[in-house]
């Protein structure tokens, strides 16, 4: 068994779903739930703004908050996106470069160190019975971190680390959850979109940036969320390794359901504390 980092050896989850279930992101067009499992893979988010992907985010975040066996990072650009998760998140970073990297370079140490300890016990990954917390770290608007704020050095510093994350992460139990409006190669170079295992492009207002998220070529295959009418908001193309884009519609959840999926969330988190 790993050493404890979080939890407490005696602790199982005894209310509330797993970071091992499948997470509920809403239906397929031909009616199917859209259940997607996210431990040990990650999930790129994109589409112009107003498409859906906050509720889309939300959808993911909730699952994480509801888990006594996850731990949330969260990483707001704009501070008002992820804002309403914030008393549950174990980290959350606003509008701030340095805190941005400060929290990565923590989260890759953890990352490490799992990996060393996963070493010393002859394992390959982390699983369900492992006493430590799966962390989810969710970045919304990856622009805003990649591209906006901060010297060039430090937006570069900041790709490096989150594609690290993205590429050895799932074994250590770290769960990437990044979103953007701005489906663009320069914020979304190849080599990091193809590490997402799961791709979900909301409206995007050219073919090009829906291969953008989704890869290359999808778009002259009829998967093109450019096709995807304005005001269809919440509809999307999620794609998953190796299959082809599906198209669904998200959950939707209003600010009253988030606030009461906190407030539960809070009484798990202080029936597991107490
Ligand atoms: N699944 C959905 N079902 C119903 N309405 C939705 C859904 N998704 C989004 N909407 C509507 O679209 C609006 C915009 O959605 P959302 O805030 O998620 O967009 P966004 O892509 O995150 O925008 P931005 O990039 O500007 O933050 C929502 O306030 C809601 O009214």
């Amino acid at each position: 068994m790993l050493k404890r980092t979080r939890r407490k050896p005696d602790t199982v989850p005894v209310a509330g779903l797993s970071i091992y279930d499948p997470i509920h992101l809403g239906i397929f067009e031909d009616g199917h739930r859209a259940d997607i499992p996210l431990v040990y893979r990650n999930i790129l988010l994109a589409g112009e703004p107003g498409s859906g992907k906050s509720v889309g985010l939300n959808n993911v975040v909730a699952h994480a908050a509801l888990c006594p066996d996850a731990s949330l990072w969260l990483f707001d650009g704009k501070q008002v996106e992820l804002g309403l998760w914030r008393e549950l998140a174990d980290v959350f970073v606003g509008p701030d470069i340095s805190r941005a990297l400060t929290a990565l370079e923590q989260l890759q140490a953890e990352m490490n160190r799992r990996y060393e300890e996963l070493d010393r016990v002859r394992r390959r990954k982390i699983d369900r019975t492992d006493p430590v917390d799966v962390i989810m770290l969710v970045v919304d608007e990856l622009a805003l971190f990649s591209a906006t704020m901060g010297s060039k050095d430090e937006q570069d510093a900041f790709v490096r680390l989150l594609r690290d994350l993205v590429a050895r992460g799932r074994a250590a139990g770290v769960i990437v959850v990044a979103a953007t409006q701005r489906p663009s190669a320069d914020i979304i170079p190849t080599s990091l979109r193809d590490l997402f295992g799961y791709r979900l492009a909301f409206r995007c207002t050219t073919d090009s940036s829906s291969d953008i998220v989704l890869g290359r070529g999808w778009a002259s295959q009829g998967y093109n969320a450019a096709t995807i009418a304005p005001e269809d908001r919440g509809i999307g193309l999620l794609l998953a390794e190796g299959g082809v884009p599906r198209r669904m519609k998200s959950a939707y959840l209003s600010d009253a359901d988030i606030y009461s999926l906190v407030e539960y969330a809070r009484q798990l988190k202080i029936g597991r504390a107490a």
